[in-house]
């Protein structure tokens, strides 16, 4: 029997359509032949191989639906032989896809819930800390020494005293602006290693006095009158006779004043004029009360120099120079300082400590502002032909255009009380 059903009939078998065996068109020698088991057999065996086709077919087909979703582009350049590979690169490459490339998420370390979670604690550096609090305090420190600069040069009102240098003072802008930049650097602090020593110079009625006269006023409305000292020679130390009297009485004086004002924490102010006219023991006094070896008070103090010392010089100097000098191109200060303080070495040690001011000689211009405010101080209606007429009345020196009076405003008073 089964050499009738050699392999040979099986390949009969597999070409043929399995339903057309399943509806009984099988071969006639099966029918006459075959027992009922070995029909069973070939049955079963065609419904598997049927059941497998079919399982392959639906398989087939589902794939091909997804991925005619999945490739959107007509013209595709993948291989038409499927691969999974390939599949499943192009759905993670595609931006459409709904499988998203997922957010990397931080590297987390996963600790087991039994056991306890040790973080590692912050080491807190005390001299970070410490850092800091020194940054505060140094900053306070700072920001407190601005503070008191501010609120001790605001005591003497150095703005006051600027504006009325320059109401009251003509044609001496360069030194009215030294004076009072050498004021208020000193003002500003009250320690200090030596005392501030002003010398004005220059010649007969360019100013000094007046100057000198509207510092002490201003100084004693701000420090009170107690701390300013107003020096005349020819007035205080009249006569040679009086010179021993004089020197013992004006270190006394001094040094009274230097330790009132260091009780009060001010600075006072000495003011000499005339010391062209000092003699010789009083400069020695002012001298040694001006670089003290001991005591901190006579180092907190204000001294103002007024004399016509040099002045023949200003003068040669400001009328050789008048087109720069008057034109405001050269400063005079700067200019003149270096001779002017050789000459007063010479003439005494006390110079030396001391800053120069040099005043100019006075145009006719800044002689009849002095004309105009003497008249209207003295209740003349300051006429400007008047003015012009009075001030014609001196004596110039005439360079170039440029006339510079030979005794400033000296004589402006004295005209005026002719009037
Ligand atoms: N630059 C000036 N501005 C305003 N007024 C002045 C000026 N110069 C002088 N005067 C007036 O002239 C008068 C005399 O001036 P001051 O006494 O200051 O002269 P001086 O420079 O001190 O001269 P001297 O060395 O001869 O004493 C003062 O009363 C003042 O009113």
């Amino acid at each position: 029997m089964f050499q009738n059903h050699t392999p040979e009939c099986f390949p009969k078998m597999e070409e043929q359509d399995p339903s057309d065996r399943l509806r009984g068109d099988q071969p006639k020698e099966t029918k006459e032949n075959g027992s009922f088991s070995q029909f069973s057999s070939s049955v079963r065996a065609m419904v598997r191989i049927r059941q497998k086709y079919q399982a392959m077919k639906k398989r087939r087909l589902e794939i091909a639906a997804v991925s005619s979703q999945s490739f959107m582009s007509p013209r595709s350049t993948s291989p038409k032989v499927f691969t999974f590979e390939n599949f499943q690169d192009t759905i993670n490459s595609n931006p459409a896809s709904p499988h998203k490339r997922k957010k990397k998420r931080k590297a987390r370390v996963l600790f087991p819930s039994s056991s306890l979670r040790a973080v590692p604690t912050k080491e807190r550096s005390r001299a970070k800390n410490c850092l800091y609090l020194l940054c505060i305090i140094v900053f306070l420190q700072i920001y407190n020494a601005i503070e008191n600069l501010d609120d001790h040069v605001l005591k003497y009102d150095l703005d006051g005293l600027e504006k009325t240098l320059k109401r009251e003072v003509f044609g001496q802008q360069e030194v009215a602006e030294s004076l009072l930049g050498h004021l208020h650097d000193y003002l500003s602090t009250y320690v200090h290693n030596k005392p501030l020593v002003l010398s004005l110079h220059g010649p007969t009625g360019v100013g000094k006095s007046h100057v000198g006269r509207l510092l002490a006023q201003h100084f004693r409305s701000v420090v009170g009158e107690d701390l300013v000292m107003q020096y005349f020679v020819l007035h205080h130390c009249p006569t040679e006779d009086d010179i021993p009297q004089c020197t013992k009485s004006l270190d006394s004086h001094v040094s009274e004043m230097v330790t009132h004002a260091e009780e009060q924490e001010k600075i006072p102010v000495f003011i000499f004029d005339e010391v062209e006219h000092m003699p010789r023991e009083l400069l020695d006094t002012l001298q040694d009360l001006i670089h003290p070896k001991n005591n901190n008070e006579y180092l907190n103090a204000i001294y103002i120099l007024i004399s016509n010392l040099g002045h023949e010089d200003i003068t040669k100097f400001v009328l050789h120079n008048s087109s720069v000098a008057v034109s405001g191109h050269l400063s005079l200060i700067q200019e003149l300082n270096p001779w002017l303080r050789s000459y007063l070495e010479r003439y005494h040690m006390l110079f030396l400590e001391a800053d120069l001011l040099p005043f100019m000689l006075l145009e006719k211009s800044y002689v009849m502002d002095c004309f105009i405010d003497e008249m209207s101080r003295e209740g003349f209606y300051p006429d400007r032909s008047h003015v012009e007429r009075l001030a014609e009345e001196l004596s110039y020196y005439i360079v170039g255009e440029r006339e510079f009076s030979h005794s400033g405003c000296r004589q402006v008073v004295a005209k005026v009380n002719l009037l």
